[in-house]
């Protein structure tokens, strides 16, 4: 008896709590975002006036609360940027609250109070997670749940890949090469990158098998790639700077050729053409090809080649079905090739050291304040910038991808002729 007026009650009062909530009476996040800011040094003096960050407008989302704020004169967005760990860890900084969806999980029928229980538990480890950007106003995003720590692979269709899974509604993101050609790639040792590529080179592996050509560049020992060395979907595959001018010429004496096809058949680009075969030229860690890093001027001028082909490539390759991948560690202002990078509509950064390091991937700050979670990152496309998850891709699942497209001894023997003999056909690059 006293156990169920205990329940009765405690139910009772959880469930006003949560009501209230949800219509948004008890919690005021808005308020507490403005002292943080107040007292974190955000506000301006100017002479005997104090300027604060003015909440506009607030709105209750499926995934949390979105707020804007006017900023005062004197303040920038970046300045909000850097104070981005101070008001999360103040947002924190209090009594955990029962949501009216909490209250919706719950199964009447069964043992409620363990269920009570375990709900406490996940609210006292639970942390909301802020997102910031700026349109004019400031806009905070307050997440009611943290994005997944970690999210399984599953394969996009035809073009499309997997990017990650994203905050808003916990929908998985994808990446349409057809849409947007090429990728930029960044972020410090050991966040992801290896990983999206992987997962990147497996989606187009199952999807689209007999039209998926590869030219690929690992220019990290050959630890990453190598898997994927004898599928028949690989054309070349290169370990090396010298083997990357090789890999690279095949790719671009074979974008030549469909230059030529579409001429002849007066079409202006692979859709019209109705071709179907895509070629992506995927290069892990581009800074090994960078010119300004050689020691030996025959290295340099191997690498400048190269760079030569991959800012062609970027600029001419699209409409021919030429998509490309550069990654980089480093990055460093001269890494990727300009026409490169202004010809990639999308970008995608783990974590990095710095925020120059996030302007040479992004454009703009902001990747260096991700948190130290592998595999999170920012993926930015022209008029869009979202924080999200990328999928971790297991060996299993590559394997098992890739096993029935592996060639066999005389087709692997076929394919090092046709490519030596396309080598030698392959004379010097000139300008498209
Ligand atoms: N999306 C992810 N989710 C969870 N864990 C991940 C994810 N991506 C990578 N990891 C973990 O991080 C480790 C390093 O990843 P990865 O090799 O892709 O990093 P990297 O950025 O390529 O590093 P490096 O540049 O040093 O080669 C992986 O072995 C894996 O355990």
């Amino acid at each position: 008896m006293l156990f169920e007026i205990l329940t009765t009650s405690l139910m009772g009062g959880i469930a006003l709590k949560a009501f209230s909530k949800h219509k948004g009476l008890s919690s005021n996040d808005s308020g507490k975002i403005q002292r943080i800011m107040s007292l974190s040094g955000l506000n301006v003096r100017d002479g005997k006036d104090t300027l604060t960050t003015q909440l506009v407008k607030k709105k209750r989302f499926e995934w949390g609360w979105e707020y804007k704020y006017r900023i005062p004169l004197g303040r920038s967005f970046g300045d909000y940027e850097a104070k981005i760990k101070v008001l999360e860890d103040g947002l924190n900084n209090r009594k955990k609250n029962i949501t009216f969806s909490d209250m919706k999980q719950l199964d009447f029928n069964k043992d409620l109070l363990l269920q009570l229980q375990q709900l406490w538990k996940t609210k006292l480890t639970e942390r909301k997670e802020i997102e910031l950007s700026y349109d004019g106003l400031l806009i905070v995003r307050v997440y009611d749940k943290p994005l997944a720590k970690e999210v399984s692979f599953t394969s996009g269709e035809g073009w499309r890949v997997p990017v990650g899974l994203i905050r808003a509604l916990n929908t998985l993101k994808f990446h349409d090469f057809e849409i947007v050609p090429h990728l930029v790639l960044g972020g410090a040792t050991r966040y992801g990158k290896s990983n999206f590529i992987n997962s990147v080179i497996t989606s187009l592996v199952h999807s689209e098998p007999s039209s998926v050509n590869f030219y690929l560049i690992d220019l990290k020992g050959g630890v990453e790639l190598c898997d994927y060395e004898n599928i028949k979907q690989t054309v070349s595959i290169a370990y090396e700077p010298e083997e990357a001018l090789n890999t690279l010429q095949l790719a671009y004496s074979r974008m030549r050729e469909i230059q030529s096809e579409l001429r002849r058949k007066g079409k202006k680009n692979v859709q019209e053409g109705g071709i179907k075969e895509r070629y992506f030229i995927i290069v892990d860690e581009v800074g090994e090809l960078n010119p300004t890093e050689a020691v030996t001027k025959e290295e340099k001028i191997l690498k400048q080649q190269c760079q030569t082909i991959m800012s062609q490539i970027a600029r001419l390759g699209a409409g021919l079905g030429f998509r490309q991948i550069l990654a980089t560690q480093y990055p460093t202002g001269d890494v990727i090739p300009r026409q490169c990078k202004q010809n990639s509509d999308a970008k995608l950064s783990f974590r990095v050291q710095s925020a120059t390091a996030s302007r040479v991937v992004l454009d703009e700050t902001g990747a260096e304040l991700l948190p130290q979670i592998k595999g999170r990152a920012i993926y930015q496309t022209a008029d869009k910038r979202e924080i999200l998850q990328t999928p971790l891709i297991t060996s299993d699942i590559i394997q098992s991808t890739i096993l029935p497209h592996l060639l066999g001894e005389e087709e692997i023997h076929e394919k090092e002729t046709i490519i030596e003999q396309r080598r030698i056909d392959t004379v010097t690059f000139t300008e498209v």
